[in-house]
């Protein structure tokens, strides 16, 4: 006999579904099931730096098919990219998220909580309340200049890969290797752990 889905059925006009059409259908949409693994790196170096890191893990938690799964401890960091002395110091920090969003959606969300924190736009690596980069997306590789994976500049960031690599030392940088390589490569300097500081992980 073949089974029907009848459940939250009300209205009598609509024809059952069979169990195993349904069955099917949920497979065929990997993404139900099959939430993917991301890498987000945090950045602030304007306003009160530590609240706006947790006020933009809040967010991410908050978004519909995301889960905040790791948050990395906070390093203060020199401004990487401009001259010495030219900005406030960074505060940093890196958190694992599983997501059912596919990668162009995960930057949007990241983007929107740019824009709910006030960040400006105007100098490149311009001084900012937070920035919010996608490091990695599962394995998925791609040169687009809107979503560039991994992040192009990942690889020799030093208060990227030092984060990282404290929330998942095993992590491989797809293309590149692991971490903890590319971290003994260019070295920890200008990147101090705040140890007297934390991110919590949201419920
Ligand atoms: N992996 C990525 N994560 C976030 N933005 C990306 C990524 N790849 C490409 N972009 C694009 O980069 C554009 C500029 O981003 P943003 O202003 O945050 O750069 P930035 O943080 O100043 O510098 P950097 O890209 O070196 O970190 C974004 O509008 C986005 O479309
Ligand atoms: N220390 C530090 N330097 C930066 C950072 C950052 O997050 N930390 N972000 C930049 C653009 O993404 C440019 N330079």
């Amino acid at each position: 006999m073949t089974a029907f889905s009848t459940e939250g059925q009300s209205d009598p006009t609509v024809q059952p579904v069979p169990a195993a059409v349904v069955e099917q259908v949920d497979a065929a949409d990997v993404t139900l099931s099959n939430p993917k693994r991301a890498v987000i790196s945090l950045g602030s170096n304007l306003g009160n730096r530590l609240e706006t890191l947790q006020g933009a893990i809040d967010a991410l938690e908050d978004t519909p098919g995301l889960r905040v799964k790791a948050v990395s401890p906070v390093y203060e960091t020199e401004p990487w990219g401009v001259d010495p002395g030219s900005q406030p110091s960074y505060f940093n920090a890196v958190v694992v998220v599983k997501t059912t969003l596919p990668p162009s959606s995960l930057l949007e969300r990241g983007q929107a909580i740019e824009e709910a924190f006030d960040r400006v736009r105007e100098e490149r690596w311009g001084p900012r309340t937070i920035d919010v980069d996608i490091v990695a997306y599962a394995d998925v590789v791609s040169d687009d200049p809107l979503l560039t994976l991994p992040h192009p500049r990942a690889h020799e960031r030093a208060f990227v890969l030092a984060p990282w690599y404290d929330v998942d030392p095993e992590a491989q940088l797809p293309g590149s290797g692991p971490v903890a390589d590319l971290l003994a490569d260019i070295g920890r300097d200008g990147v101090l752990p705040r140890a007297d500081l934390e991110l919590r992980l949201p419920e």
